[in-house]
């Protein structure tokens, strides 16, 4: 069944969510604040998802009058996502959030975000899937959550595709927080594979890291069981794995004493300064990450320190 659907963020994932379903048959809108002109008239995303045709049935648009669907995806990064929601009237009456992160300014995490600004039901989509895959058409599985099951329910149905398989749950903090935290591992593997530290040692980095996920999602009411789903260890393997990564490119970069262009959105860092910066569930490897990224410490310094913690049980 076809869907009315506005996209909003016209980022690397935001413009491929609506080349999928625009090519489904679906009636989608995409939203950019800059540049719709441009890719309405070359039917391309050349800055931020180069090489990938916007099919004709696309609308793209630069204004928020445009947008009257009833289901509305923002693809914003987190950090983007309130100052826009503070100054936007969004009518849409279900918001389904796209972004991985925790936001700095309040510490919320983009559901909690949203329902701050917004009286419309919330649901988060998240799990691994890089935007060029499905731009191209290939297979993923994503997790949908929802607290409003029957919400979640109907969401799921709407928006899987053939080729973009979604799995549900109402469980919110764990799915978002999945997604946020694997980010901040993302960068730790980048750096050890930077730093020619070896695969042995990313495996043991996204096994611990893969601990320390599910311990910090735990103890914010979390289930155990999202995070070893999609949008935990599957986003973890992905993007731990991958130079299509951005926070692990990132990773690689630092230990190596380089750096990626400023427009390069890279979560994984805000997250994991959030994170260190919490009391409660242990998070040495947050920590790393915080503490490589501000200067504080070498990739180098920051092995001994956490091959030197104390021994104890897995
Ligand atoms: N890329 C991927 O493979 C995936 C990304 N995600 C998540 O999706 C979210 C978006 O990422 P992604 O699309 O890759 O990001 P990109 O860096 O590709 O693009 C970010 C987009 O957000 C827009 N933007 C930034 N600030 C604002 C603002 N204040 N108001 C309106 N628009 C704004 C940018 O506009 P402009 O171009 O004008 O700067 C740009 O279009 C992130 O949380 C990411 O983790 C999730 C799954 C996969
Ligand atoms: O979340 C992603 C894939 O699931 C994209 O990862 P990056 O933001 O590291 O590029």
């Amino acid at each position: 069944m076809s869907a009315r659907l506005d996209i909003l963020g016209a980022g690397a994932f935001g413009t491929a969510l609506a080349i999928a379903y625009a090519q489904a048959g679906h009636d989608v809108t995409l939203w950019a604040r800059d540049g719709a002109q441009e890719m309405r008239r070359t039917r391309e995303n050349a800055r931020r998802l180069p090489g990938h045709r916007l099919p004709e049935a696309l609308r793209v648009t630069g204004d928020l009058s445009d947008l009257t669907g009833n289901c509305a995806l923002l693809a914003l990064p987190t950090q983007t996502l309130g100052g826009f929601l503070a100054e936007t009237d969004l009518r849409a009456d279900i918001l389904v959030s796209c972004a991985k992160g925790i936001d700095r300014a309040t510490g919320l995490g983009p559901t909690a975000l949203i329902a701050r600004h917004s009286k419309a039901t919330v649901a988060q989509l998240t799990g691994p899937s890089f935007a060029v895959d499905i731009a191209a058409g290939l297979p993923t599985a994503l997790t949908l959550a929802c607290v409003d099951d029957a919400v979640g329910r109907a969401l799921q149905q709407s928006l899987s595709l053939p080729a973009l398989r979604l799995y549900r749950t109402t469980d919110v903090i764990g799915a978002e927080l999945g997604g946020a935290l694997k980010n901040v591992v993302a960068i730790a593997a980048g750096a050890v594979i930077g730093a020619g530290l070896g695969d042995s040692a990313r495996a043991a980095l996204m096994a611990r890291g893969l601990a320390e996920m599910t311990r910090i999602a735990v103890a914010a009411g979390g289930q155990e069981a999202t995070l070893s789903g999609l949008s935990g260890l599957g986003d973890l393997i992905l993007t731990c794995g991958s130079e299509k990564s951005r926070n692990f490119r990132y990773g690689m970069a630092l230990a190596r004493g380089e750096s990626l262009p400023p427009d390069v959105t890279v979560e994984g860092l805000h997250t994991a300064r959030q994170i260190a910066a919490r009391a409660g569930a242990e998070n040495p490897i947050a920590q790393a990450v915080a503490a490589l990224a501000d200067g504080r410490a070498s990739v180098g310094e920051i092995a001994d320190r956490l091959l030197n913690r104390p021994l104890k049980p897995e």
